[in-house]
């Protein structure tokens, strides 16, 4: 299948500086596709040349199948954009404004405004110059998914959403995707997105440091581990965790479980899979054995510290 969005060697410039450094990514259909970067990193220039609200400086984009600069309205009515600032000053009602988008973008199915201001808890009725920094934000949810485009297109929309509503737009982007629509989505931090991903852009300082799947961030990320051994055999529990393959910063202690038996404790991190461990913790007794959920917020920043510290010399000079 044709992917629902295809970048190769998309650069932009403004004025003499270049922001973004020829990327290339692709997002297939039915799938949610998020790009993971801080301030500054191109999230937003990215999306906006998708769009064709700017222009590249260079490379390649397709977006369902067409060229955006050549696409037009037809293109424009089978996506659903939120823009990462939303400016919302008018008297209009919330309602009046999502009219004026659903008879530019619609047809909008009955009752499918209501319903979605019904789970975001927008009311609809308010001027919008009168809601808060959430509410403004629901409202541009809404006005993205109510006509049920073939992709979504979502600038930081968790911003000035309350975990509750966090929660809600991951139910609405995953039932997005089992409605066969693609998603395509920014965000600062993963944690936000990470339930929902299938894929991950990971974007510093207008390059791409990786694209992977959220599974394989997960088990290329270190996790803390924790096993407990009956006795008093430090040596041994050293000896038996030691070389397995990943394991690291290992520290073995005797401790006491609450009651008068001894035992022993070792902690480490383990990068990787966490097979080779449990098989060699398979060949003796084992009290209890905590892996912890792998920190995949830790694993994202260090590899935007890891490709800084790759960076040539003349390309930091460049970006300067
Ligand atoms: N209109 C513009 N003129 C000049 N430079 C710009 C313009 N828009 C963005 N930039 C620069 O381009 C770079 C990328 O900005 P962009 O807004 O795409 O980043 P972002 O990843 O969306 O950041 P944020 O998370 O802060 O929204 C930044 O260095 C920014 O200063």
């Amino acid at each position: 299948m044709d992917p629902a969005i295809k970048v190769a060697g998309l650069s932009k410039k403004y004025g003499g500086k270049e922001v973004l450094h020829g990327i290339d990514f692709s997002v297939q259909p039915g799938s949610i596709f998020g790009v993971i970067g801080p301030n500054g990193a191109g999230k937003t220039t990215t999306m906006r040349c998708l769009l064709d609200i700017i222009r590249p400086s260079g490379g390649t984009i397709e977006v369902l199948g067409k060229n955006p600069t050549q696409g037009g309205p037809e293109l424009r009515r089978r996506i659903g954009y939120l823009p990462g600032e939303l400016i919302l000053e008018s008297r209009t009602t919330g309602r009046r404004i999502l009219e004026h988008f659903a008879a530019i973008s619609g047809p909008v199915k009955p009752g499918m405004v209501e319903s979605l201001s019904e789970r975001l808890d927008l009311d609809l009725d308010n001027q919008a110059r009168r809601l808060s920094k959430g509410n403004k934000q629901k409202l541009g949810l809404v006005q993205a998914f109510m006509h049920e485009p073939e992709l979504l297109v979502l600038d930081e929309p968790t911003s000035g959403l309350d975990p509750l509503m966090q929660r809600e737009f991951l139910a609405l982007i995953r039932e997005a995707k089992d409605n066969g629509q693609t998603v395509f989505l920014s965000s600062h931090v993963l944690s936000e997105i990470q339930q929902a991903a299938d894929e991950v852009a990971i974007l510093r300082e207008g390059s791409i440091v990786t694209v992977s799947t959220v599974d394989n961030l997960r088990e290329s990320a270190v996790r803390h581990v924790r096993v407990l051994f009956p006795g008093h055999d430090l040596q041994g529990a050293r000896d038996l965790c030691a070389g397995i393959p990943g394991v690291r910063d290992l520290e073995v202690r005797q401790v006491h479980d609450g009651n008068v038996s001894a035992v022993v404790e070792a902690r480490a991190s383990i990068e990787g899979s966490v097979e080779p461990l449990i098989f060699r913790l398979s060949r003796t007794r084992v009290i209890d054995l905590v892996i912890e959920e792998p920190d995949l917020e830790e694993a994202v920043l260090k590899m935007y510290s890891s490709s800084r510290e790759t960076d040539s010399p003349s390309r930091r000079k460049e970006q300067k």
